[in-house]
């Protein structure tokens, strides 16, 4: 059966995710540019890009409630870096509105504070037992976790990668490498709940 994903299209890295997503078998990948286009998806991914941007569009475009009601529903949302910032509960020194479907504290252009991006190679357990390119773009910084919310990878203190019941979220670009393995990862997730 067909496994269709759709990528929010407001702004930021949605042609990568498409492309990524199109390359994994029995898998259609979808711009979403409208709330009801979320209707016929099993997944969502909210891309990277430039959160205070993506915040208003989403207020603007009425996709608020869509996006929370569709988490509601136990489809699998992932957010990469700006879409991370997006779903987390709290952003430190900020107070807008946003998802707030994800029980973390983040902290925005602060991974790694030496350089504004850089790329590190490792292991993310769960995902893959080969070392992957993480690539990190003025990325958030999460700086805080629940109970509920399991860390897929820290480097050292700083942590970038989390999973909750029906989100995932990564500081880094997974959709910038030449690897599918996180989407993968990703389709795994939302193919076993939507069984
Ligand atoms: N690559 C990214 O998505 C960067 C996120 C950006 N720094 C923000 O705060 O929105």
């Amino acid at each position: 059966m067909e496994t269709k994903i759709g990528v929010l299209a407001l702004q930021g890295g949605v042609a990568e995710h498409l492309n990524h997503l199109n390359q994994i078998e029995n898998v259609r990948a979808v711009a979403v540019k409208k709330p009801e286009e979320l209707n016929s998806c099993l997944g969502l991914i909210i891309p990277g890009g430039e959160s205070t941007t993506m915040r208003k569009l989403i207020k603007d475009y009425d996709f608020k409630k869509a996006i929370k009601d569709f988490n509601q529903q136990q489809k699998v949302i992932w957010g990469s870096c700006a879409g991370l910032i997006l779903l987390a509960a709290e952003i430190e020194g900020e107070n807008e509105e946003q998802l707030a479907l994800l029980d973390i504290k983040v902290k925005r252009n602060a991974f790694g504070s030496q350089l504004d991006s850089f790329i590190e190679k490792d292991i993310i357990p769960k995902v893959s037992t080969d070392p992957q390119e993480l690539v990190f773009i003025r990325a958030p910084l999460i700086t805080e976790v629940a109970e509920n919310v399991e860390i897929l990878y820290q480097k050292e203190d700083q942590i970038a990668a989390v999973e909750s019941e029906y989100i995932i979220a990564t500081s880094f670009h997974p959709e910038l490498t030449d690897s599918t393995i996180f989407h993968q990862y990703f389709i795994e997730k939302v193919k076993s709940l939507s069984n």
